[in-house]
Protein backbone atom coordinates (compact mmCIF):
# COMPACT_ATOMS: atom_id res chain seq x y z
CA UNK A 1 0.00 0.00 0.00
CA UNK A 2 1.59 3.43 -0.43
CA UNK A 3 1.62 5.89 2.02
CA UNK A 4 -0.96 9.22 2.23
CA UNK A 5 0.66 12.52 1.85
CA UNK A 6 0.49 13.73 5.67
CA UNK A 7 -1.14 17.02 5.49
CA UNK A 8 1.47 19.87 7.59
CA UNK A 9 -1.44 21.85 9.35
CA UNK A 10 1.62 23.41 11.62
CA UNK A 11 3.55 24.74 8.42
CA UNK A 12 0.17 25.35 6.83
CA UNK A 13 -0.99 27.39 9.66
CA UNK A 14 1.95 29.26 10.43
CA UNK A 15 1.93 30.84 6.28
CA UNK A 16 -2.00 31.69 7.41
CA UNK A 17 -0.03 33.47 10.54
CA UNK A 18 2.30 34.87 8.65
CA UNK A 19 0.45 36.73 5.85
CA UNK A 20 -1.74 37.71 8.74
CA UNK A 21 0.93 39.46 10.59
CA UNK A 22 1.89 41.24 7.30
CA UNK A 23 -1.83 42.46 6.89
CA UNK A 24 -1.77 43.60 10.62
CA UNK A 25 1.66 45.73 10.01
CA UNK A 26 0.14 47.52 6.96
CA UNK A 27 -3.53 48.17 8.99
CA UNK A 28 -0.96 49.87 11.85
CA UNK A 29 0.80 51.82 9.39
CA UNK A 30 -2.34 53.15 7.68
CA UNK A 31 -4.50 53.70 10.83
CA UNK A 32 -2.45 52.64 13.55
CA UNK A 33 -4.54 50.37 14.96
CA UNK A 34 -4.06 46.89 16.04
CA UNK A 35 -6.78 43.96 15.54
CA UNK A 36 -8.03 43.33 19.59
CA UNK A 37 -8.70 40.00 20.63
CA UNK A 38 -10.92 39.41 23.97
CA UNK A 39 -10.64 35.71 25.36
CA UNK A 40 -13.01 34.79 28.01
CA UNK A 41 -12.47 31.54 29.99
CA UNK A 42 -14.81 30.65 33.07
CA UNK A 43 -13.23 28.10 35.16
CA UNK A 44 -9.95 26.46 35.08
CA UNK A 45 -9.87 23.36 32.98
CA UNK A 46 -6.79 22.55 32.54
CA UNK A 47 -6.77 21.88 28.59
CA UNK A 48 -8.90 25.08 28.24
CA UNK A 49 -6.19 27.21 29.93
CA UNK A 50 -4.17 26.04 27.08
CA UNK A 51 -5.99 26.46 24.66
CA UNK A 52 -6.02 29.70 25.52
CA UNK A 53 -2.68 30.85 26.38
CA UNK A 54 -1.68 29.67 22.64
CA UNK A 55 -4.65 32.24 21.38
CA UNK A 56 -3.21 34.84 23.41
CA UNK A 57 0.63 33.88 22.39
CA UNK A 58 -0.51 33.69 18.55
CA UNK A 59 -2.22 37.40 18.67
CA UNK A 60 0.84 38.77 20.15
CA UNK A 61 3.00 37.23 17.61
CA UNK A 62 0.62 38.56 14.84
CA UNK A 63 1.23 42.05 16.40
CA UNK A 64 -2.38 42.01 17.97
CA UNK A 65 -3.86 43.54 21.06
CA UNK A 66 -4.69 40.78 22.97
CA UNK A 67 -6.71 40.75 26.55
CA UNK A 68 -7.40 37.06 28.71
CA UNK A 69 -10.36 37.75 30.91
CA UNK A 70 -10.33 34.27 33.41
CA UNK A 71 -13.72 34.32 35.63
CA UNK A 72 -14.03 32.22 38.64
CA UNK A 73 -15.92 28.81 37.42
CA UNK A 74 -18.34 29.17 40.48
CA UNK A 75 -18.81 33.32 38.68
CA UNK A 76 -22.89 33.58 37.81
CA UNK A 77 -24.33 34.13 34.38
CA UNK A 78 -24.94 37.96 35.21
CA UNK A 79 -21.14 38.40 35.45
CA UNK A 80 -20.23 36.36 32.21
CA UNK A 81 -22.86 38.82 30.19
CA UNK A 82 -21.82 41.71 31.77
CA UNK A 83 -18.25 40.89 30.47
CA UNK A 84 -19.31 40.35 27.42
CA UNK A 85 -21.70 43.73 27.66
CA UNK A 86 -18.17 45.37 28.41
CA UNK A 87 -16.40 43.79 25.64
CA UNK A 88 -19.10 44.52 23.12
CA UNK A 89 -18.69 48.32 23.55
CA UNK A 90 -15.42 48.38 23.90
CA UNK A 91 -13.60 50.35 20.95
CA UNK A 92 -10.16 48.65 20.71
CA UNK A 93 -11.75 45.47 20.76
CA UNK A 94 -12.69 43.84 17.73
CA UNK A 95 -12.70 39.68 18.36
CA UNK A 96 -14.44 38.29 21.10
CA UNK A 97 -14.62 34.67 22.26
CA UNK A 98 -15.72 33.01 25.13
CA UNK A 99 -14.26 29.38 25.54
CA UNK A 100 -16.47 26.97 25.44
CA UNK A 101 -17.77 25.15 27.21
CA UNK A 102 -18.82 26.85 29.79
CA UNK A 103 -20.03 25.59 33.29
CA UNK A 104 -23.28 24.09 33.59
CA UNK A 105 -25.03 26.72 35.69
CA UNK A 106 -24.53 29.34 32.23
CA UNK A 107 -26.87 28.97 29.45
CA UNK A 108 -23.90 29.09 26.29
CA UNK A 109 -26.72 30.07 23.77
CA UNK A 110 -27.84 32.92 25.26
CA UNK A 111 -23.64 34.06 25.84
CA UNK A 112 -23.49 33.75 22.52
CA UNK A 113 -26.01 35.74 21.01
CA UNK A 114 -25.31 38.68 23.30
CA UNK A 115 -21.56 39.49 21.38
CA UNK A 116 -22.07 41.32 18.97
CA UNK A 117 -22.40 39.74 15.78
CA UNK A 118 -19.58 42.03 14.11
CA UNK A 119 -16.86 40.55 16.89
CA UNK A 120 -18.32 36.92 17.36
CA UNK A 121 -14.88 35.94 15.59
CA UNK A 122 -16.10 32.17 17.05
CA UNK A 123 -18.64 32.32 14.00
CA UNK A 124 -21.10 31.40 16.68
CA UNK A 125 -23.87 33.73 16.92
CA UNK A 126 -26.71 33.31 14.93
CA UNK A 127 -26.20 35.98 12.37
CA UNK A 128 -23.22 34.62 11.70
CA UNK A 129 -24.72 31.08 11.02
CA UNK A 130 -27.16 32.65 8.83
CA UNK A 131 -24.72 34.20 6.84
CA UNK A 132 -23.01 31.26 6.35
CA UNK A 133 -25.66 28.67 6.03
CA UNK A 134 -27.08 31.31 3.01
CA UNK A 135 -24.62 31.01 1.43
CA UNK A 136 -22.81 34.20 2.38
CA UNK A 137 -19.83 32.91 3.41
CA UNK A 138 -17.69 36.30 2.67
CA UNK A 139 -19.88 38.14 4.80
CA UNK A 140 -20.03 36.20 7.81
CA UNK A 141 -17.90 35.26 10.44
CA UNK A 142 -16.80 32.11 9.66
CA UNK A 143 -16.14 29.44 12.50
CA UNK A 144 -12.25 28.29 13.04
CA UNK A 145 -12.17 24.91 12.75
CA UNK A 146 -14.11 24.26 9.38
CA UNK A 147 -12.60 27.38 8.04
CA UNK A 148 -9.48 26.06 8.71
CA UNK A 149 -10.34 22.76 7.47
CA UNK A 150 -11.41 24.27 4.19
CA UNK A 151 -7.76 25.89 4.03
CA UNK A 152 -6.36 22.25 5.03
CA UNK A 153 -8.39 20.98 1.88
CA UNK A 154 -7.58 23.54 -1.10
CA UNK A 155 -3.80 23.34 0.07
CA UNK A 156 -3.74 19.78 -0.79
CA UNK A 157 -6.02 19.57 -3.42
CA UNK A 158 -6.54 22.74 -5.14
CA UNK A 159 -9.11 25.41 -4.86
CA UNK A 160 -11.44 23.94 -7.12
CA UNK A 161 -13.42 20.87 -4.47
CA UNK A 162 -16.33 21.09 -7.26
CA UNK A 163 -18.42 18.35 -7.57
CA UNK A 164 -16.38 16.18 -4.83
CA UNK A 165 -18.52 13.90 -2.36
CA UNK A 166 -18.07 14.91 1.00
CA UNK A 167 -18.76 12.84 4.19
CA UNK A 168 -18.69 14.82 7.17
CA UNK A 169 -18.90 12.50 10.52
CA UNK A 170 -20.38 14.67 13.31
CA UNK A 171 -23.61 16.75 13.05
CA UNK A 172 -21.77 19.70 16.01
CA UNK A 173 -22.91 23.41 15.51
CA UNK A 174 -18.83 24.38 16.05
CA UNK A 175 -17.78 21.89 13.22
CA UNK A 176 -19.78 19.36 11.21
CA UNK A 177 -23.32 21.90 10.31
CA UNK A 178 -20.98 24.73 9.24
CA UNK A 179 -18.52 22.42 7.41
CA UNK A 180 -20.93 21.09 5.67
CA UNK A 181 -22.24 24.34 4.67
CA UNK A 182 -18.71 25.20 3.73
CA UNK A 183 -18.23 22.05 1.58
CA UNK A 184 -22.19 22.26 -0.30
CA UNK A 185 -20.71 26.31 -0.90
CA UNK A 186 -17.37 25.06 -2.45
CA UNK A 187 -19.99 22.57 -4.46
CA UNK A 188 -19.18 19.00 -2.93
CA UNK A 189 -21.82 16.37 -3.20
CA UNK A 190 -22.33 16.47 1.11
CA UNK A 191 -23.45 14.13 3.11
CA UNK A 192 -23.48 14.75 7.25
CA UNK A 193 -23.10 11.22 9.10
CA UNK A 194 -23.45 10.85 12.71
CA UNK A 195 -23.56 8.00 15.36
CA UNK A 196 -26.66 6.87 13.74
CA UNK A 197 -26.08 6.97 10.52
CA UNK A 198 -26.59 2.95 9.20
CA UNK A 199 -24.10 1.61 7.51
CA UNK A 200 -21.47 4.59 8.03
CA UNK A 201 -18.69 2.35 7.10
CA UNK A 202 -19.88 1.94 3.49
CA UNK A 203 -21.35 6.18 3.44
CA UNK A 204 -17.77 6.53 4.36
CA UNK A 205 -16.56 4.26 1.33
CA UNK A 206 -18.13 6.93 -0.81
CA UNK A 207 -16.43 10.04 0.09
CA UNK A 208 -13.33 11.43 -1.92
CA UNK A 209 -13.17 13.67 1.13
CA UNK A 210 -13.89 12.74 4.59
CA UNK A 211 -13.68 14.86 7.65
CA UNK A 212 -14.39 13.37 10.70
CA UNK A 213 -15.23 15.66 13.83
CA UNK A 214 -17.43 13.02 16.23
CA UNK A 215 -14.81 12.91 19.27
CA UNK A 216 -14.56 9.57 19.41
CA UNK A 217 -10.92 8.38 19.77
CA UNK A 218 -10.05 6.50 16.51
CA UNK A 219 -13.76 5.44 15.82
CA UNK A 220 -13.43 5.95 12.11
CA UNK A 221 -11.11 3.10 10.72
CA UNK A 222 -8.36 2.74 7.76
CA UNK A 223 -10.90 0.08 5.97
CA UNK A 224 -13.46 2.86 5.54
CA UNK A 225 -11.24 5.60 3.79
CA UNK A 226 -11.74 4.71 -0.16
CA UNK A 227 -7.87 4.48 -2.19
CA UNK A 228 -6.83 8.01 -2.47
CA UNK A 229 -9.13 9.94 -0.80
CA UNK A 230 -8.27 12.89 1.49
CA UNK A 231 -9.06 12.94 5.28
CA UNK A 232 -9.16 15.68 7.83
CA UNK A 233 -9.42 14.44 11.09
CA UNK A 234 -10.46 17.31 13.58
CA UNK A 235 -10.97 14.74 16.75
CA UNK A 236 -8.37 15.50 19.80
CA UNK A 237 -8.67 13.42 22.09
CA UNK A 238 -6.43 12.70 24.87
CA UNK A 239 -5.91 8.89 25.67
CA UNK A 240 -4.58 8.83 29.81
CA UNK A 241 -1.81 6.98 30.02
CA UNK A 242 -2.57 4.48 32.39
CA UNK A 243 -5.57 3.27 29.88
CA UNK A 244 -2.39 2.22 27.35
CA UNK A 245 -0.17 1.02 29.80
CA UNK A 246 2.20 3.94 28.39
CA UNK A 247 3.94 6.42 30.39
CA UNK A 248 2.49 9.65 29.32
CA UNK A 249 -1.02 10.26 27.76
CA UNK A 250 -1.39 10.44 23.72
CA UNK A 251 -3.50 12.72 21.39
CA UNK A 252 -5.75 10.72 19.06
CA UNK A 253 -8.01 11.85 16.52
CA UNK A 254 -11.24 10.47 15.26
CA UNK A 255 -9.69 8.46 12.87
CA UNK A 256 -7.25 4.91 12.87
CA UNK A 257 -4.80 7.07 11.38
CA UNK A 258 -1.72 4.03 11.27
CA UNK A 259 -4.45 1.86 9.42
CA UNK A 260 -5.81 5.01 7.23
CA UNK A 261 -2.38 6.63 6.44
CA UNK A 262 -2.45 3.13 3.75
CA UNK A 263 -5.82 3.64 2.34
CA UNK A 264 -5.91 7.96 2.01
CA UNK A 265 -4.41 9.61 -0.63
CA UNK A 266 -3.86 12.68 2.33
CA UNK A 267 -4.69 12.62 5.82
CA UNK A 268 -3.90 15.54 8.71
CA UNK A 269 -2.23 13.95 11.60
CA UNK A 270 -2.84 14.69 15.20
CA UNK A 271 -1.45 16.71 16.63
CA UNK A 272 -0.36 19.26 14.04
CA UNK A 273 -2.94 19.27 11.35
CA UNK A 274 -6.28 21.21 12.58
CA UNK A 275 -5.43 22.49 15.93
CA UNK A 276 -2.51 24.62 14.63
CA UNK A 277 -5.31 25.89 12.13
CA UNK A 278 -7.92 26.95 14.12
CA UNK A 279 -5.58 29.25 15.60
CA UNK A 280 -4.31 30.58 12.76
CA UNK A 281 -7.93 30.85 11.59
CA UNK A 282 -8.96 33.08 14.55
CA UNK A 283 -6.04 35.36 14.22
CA UNK A 284 -8.04 35.66 10.49
CA UNK A 285 -11.59 36.26 11.97
CA UNK A 286 -10.16 39.08 14.12
CA UNK A 287 -8.25 40.58 11.39
CA UNK A 288 -11.50 40.19 9.07
CA UNK A 289 -13.67 42.15 12.36
CA UNK A 290 -11.33 44.89 12.78
CA UNK A 291 -11.53 45.75 9.86
CA UNK A 292 -14.95 46.04 9.37
CA UNK A 293 -15.46 47.46 12.26
CA UNK A 294 -13.30 50.58 11.43
CA UNK A 295 -14.63 50.79 7.96
CA UNK A 296 -12.44 49.22 5.67
CA UNK A 297 -12.68 47.48 2.50
CA UNK A 298 -12.57 43.44 2.43
CA UNK A 299 -9.30 42.10 1.46
CA UNK A 300 -8.25 38.84 -0.40
CA UNK A 301 -10.14 35.51 1.28
CA UNK A 302 -7.46 33.60 2.42
CA UNK A 303 -10.09 30.45 1.46
N1 LIG B 1 -15.23 29.30 21.92
C1 LIG B 1 -14.35 28.35 21.64
N2 LIG B 1 -13.67 28.40 20.48
C2 LIG B 1 -12.75 27.44 20.17
O1 LIG B 1 -12.12 27.49 19.10
C3 LIG B 1 -12.52 26.38 21.11
C4 LIG B 1 -13.27 26.38 22.29
N3 LIG B 1 -14.19 27.37 22.52
N4 LIG B 1 -13.11 25.42 23.20
C5 LIG B 1 -12.10 24.38 23.05
C6 LIG B 1 -11.81 24.10 21.60
C7 LIG B 1 -10.51 23.37 21.34
N5 LIG B 1 -9.73 24.24 20.49
C8 LIG B 1 -8.43 23.95 20.06
C9 LIG B 1 -7.62 24.89 19.48
C10 LIG B 1 -6.31 24.58 19.11
C11 LIG B 1 -5.80 23.36 19.34
C12 LIG B 1 -4.37 23.05 18.99
O2 LIG B 1 -3.61 23.95 18.69
N6 LIG B 1 -3.95 21.81 19.01
C13 LIG B 1 -2.59 21.43 18.75
C14 LIG B 1 -1.89 20.99 20.02
C15 LIG B 1 -2.68 20.00 20.84
C16 LIG B 1 -2.08 19.73 22.23
O3 LIG B 1 -0.86 19.47 22.30
O4 LIG B 1 -2.85 19.74 23.20
C17 LIG B 1 -2.55 20.36 17.69
O5 LIG B 1 -3.59 19.74 17.41
O6 LIG B 1 -1.50 20.15 17.12
C18 LIG B 1 -6.60 22.39 19.90
C19 LIG B 1 -7.91 22.69 20.25
C20 LIG B 1 -10.43 25.39 20.29
N7 LIG B 1 -11.61 25.37 20.89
Amino acid sequence: MPQAQIIDGKAIAESVRDEITRRAAALLETTGKRPGLAVVLVGEDPASQVYVRNKDRAAEACGFHSVKHTLAADSSEAEVLSLVEQLNNDPDIHGILVQLPLPGHIEESKVLRLIRPEKDVDGFHPVNVGLLTAGERDSALVPCTPAGSLVLLKRTLGDTLSGKTAVVVGRSNIVGKPMASLLLQESCTVTIAHSRTKDLPDVVRGADIVVAAVGRPEMVKGSWIRDGATVIDVGINRIPAPERGERKSRLVGDVAFDEAVGHAGAITPVPGGVGPMTIAMLMVNTLTAARRLLGLPEEEPLF
